[in-house]
């Protein structure tokens, strides 16, 4: 139903009933589902051209889930029991596929959302796309923690040879016989890294930091369900004491490898401050035979090579940035200051930050991966499907009403 507002002329505007949900990534689509499985029909807006846009165009040809798949399905349809525990990229994307449709959930592909923000006066939440607003009652955001790269403050531009992101990394076969610097050692970092081994490159590996290695299976279960379990009769620290004594039993003392651990436990720093765990799949044995090389930080990149913290200089042929990811809530979502911090991360800790006011929700901001998506999108799914009835009930009401 159109509208008229004061404004941009040009702007068709749009009121829509149910929500409005920003992104179909795994967090979108599930939360679209939810709704949908309690009456609800949600408007998905998605600037890329498909579901699952940062795995289908975003990840690396080797990628597979580095956890389960019963901790990464989504609410209310499980994987398919043919797929192996750790499923592929590929069979993600499929899953995300047939999960899509089986919700008949259809996003607006190509539709990114410039800026929104709650207007009293109407009532809603006015959503702006290129060429036309959109405003509902509720605004689900669900564009994710890992949509901009993040670059680091040393510049590259100097380097005469390729410099990529990990997000734009395929496949080794891209860098075979060259020797590659790798900047960043958290799990992309140690995968491509591995990768590049694979494919008879040579890859130096930037450790500016400290970092937790774990394996990613202990007696022949994930490390990740092993931590979930002792969770529930232990305290996180004493888990994490745990993990790390298992983790020196089947890996070393990773710091004599350049890998010096953080002082917080890998569990414990992972709910405080969202950085995740190595879940090792065979990057450490490359370390170990220096097939791939530990570097300390870079301090400077020259126009072959770059210059690091200790003083070594090495010649690269190509550098791949595993610096990671942040979120862009901040570049279009105004008003948000209940959920959002500055840098467009959830305020409260998991279980909590799901909901804002006015209608404002997030999904999948809870830095606990995709675990934490399916809990939100059921918190979510719940909340607005409760308002939504009530207000179908006062609208029969009014209808039916003599006056
Ligand atoms: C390489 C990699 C591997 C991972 N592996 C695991 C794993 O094994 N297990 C696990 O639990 N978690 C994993 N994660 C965590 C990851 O965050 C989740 O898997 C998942 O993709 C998050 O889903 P999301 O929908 O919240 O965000 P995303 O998948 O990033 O989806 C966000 C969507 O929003 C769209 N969007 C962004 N801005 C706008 C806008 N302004 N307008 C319209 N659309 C917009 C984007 O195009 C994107 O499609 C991994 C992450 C990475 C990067
Ligand atoms: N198989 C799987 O399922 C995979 C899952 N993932 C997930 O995707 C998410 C993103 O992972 P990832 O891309 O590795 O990003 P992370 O944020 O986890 O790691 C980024 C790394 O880059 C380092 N870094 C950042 N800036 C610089 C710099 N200027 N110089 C040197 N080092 C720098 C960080 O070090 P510092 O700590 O010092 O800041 C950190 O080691 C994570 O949640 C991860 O678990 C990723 C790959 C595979
Ligand atoms: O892959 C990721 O980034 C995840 O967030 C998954 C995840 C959630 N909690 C964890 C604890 C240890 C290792 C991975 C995860």
């Amino acid at each position: 139903m159109g509208y008229s507002a004061e404004g941009d002329p040009e702007l068709r505007r749009t009121w829509v009933s149910g929500p409005i949900v920003v992104g179909a990534g795994p967090s979108g689509v599930a939360v679209a589902a939810c709704l949908a499985d309690a009456g609800v029909s949600a408007t998905v807006l998605e600037k890329s051209d498909s579901v699952a846009s940062l795995w289908q165009h975003r990840t690396y040809d080797c990628l597979k889930l580095h956890l389960p798949k019963k901790f990464c399905e989504l609410p209310l349809m499980g994987f398919p029991n043919e797929f192996p525990k750790y499923p592929s990229k590929e069979q993600f994307v499929a899953y995300m596929e047939a999960y899509a449709a089986f919700f008949a959930i259809h996003p607006r592909f190509g539709t990114e959302v410039l800026n929104a923000e709650f207007d009293s006066a109407v009532g809603g939440w006015r959503v702006r796309t290129r060429g036309e607003e959109l405003v509902s009652r509720w605004l689900v955001v669900a564009t994710g923690e890992n949509v901009e790269p993040v670059m680091p403050e040393t510049s590259t531009a100097v380097f005469d040879g390729r410099v990529i992101h990990t997000r734009d990394y395929k496949s080794g076969a891209d860098f075979e016989g060259q020797k590659v610097l790798v900047v960043g050692c958290g799990n992309s970092g140690m995968e491509i890294s591995l990768d590049l081994c694979r494919h008879n490159a040579t890859p130096y590996m930037v450790v500016r930091n400290t970092v937790h290695v774990l394996p990613r299976e202990m007696f022949g279960l994930s490390t990740f369900g092993v931590a979930m379990f002792l969770q529930r009769w232990l305290p996180l620290r004493v888990v994490d004491r745990f993990l790390l004594a298992v983790a020196r039993q089947t890996l070393g003392d990773t710091d004599r490898l350049g890998l010096p651990r953080p002082k917080t436990g890998p569990i414990e720093l992972k709910n405080v401050t969202g950085k995740t765990p190595v879940l090792d799949v065979g990057a450490l044995a490359e370390i170990k035979s220096g097939n791939i090389k530990v570097m300390q930080g870079v301090k400077e990149i020259t126009r072959t090579g770059a210059k690091f913290v200790d003083g070594r200089e090495e010649q690269f042929d190509s550098i791949i940035l595993a610096t990671g990811y942040k979120s862009n809530v901040s570049s279009w979502l105004k008003g948000g200051g209940c959920l959002f911090t500055k840098e467009g991360m959830a305020k409260a800790p998991f279980p909590d930050g799901w909901k804002g006011e006015n209608g404002l929700y997030c999904v999948g901001f809870t830095k606990r991966g995709l675990l934490g998506t399916s809990s939100d999108a059921l918190s979510i799914a719940r909340d607005i499907s409760l308002q939504w009835k009530e207000i179908r009930r006062s609208h029969n009401l009014y209808r039916n009403s003599p006056l």
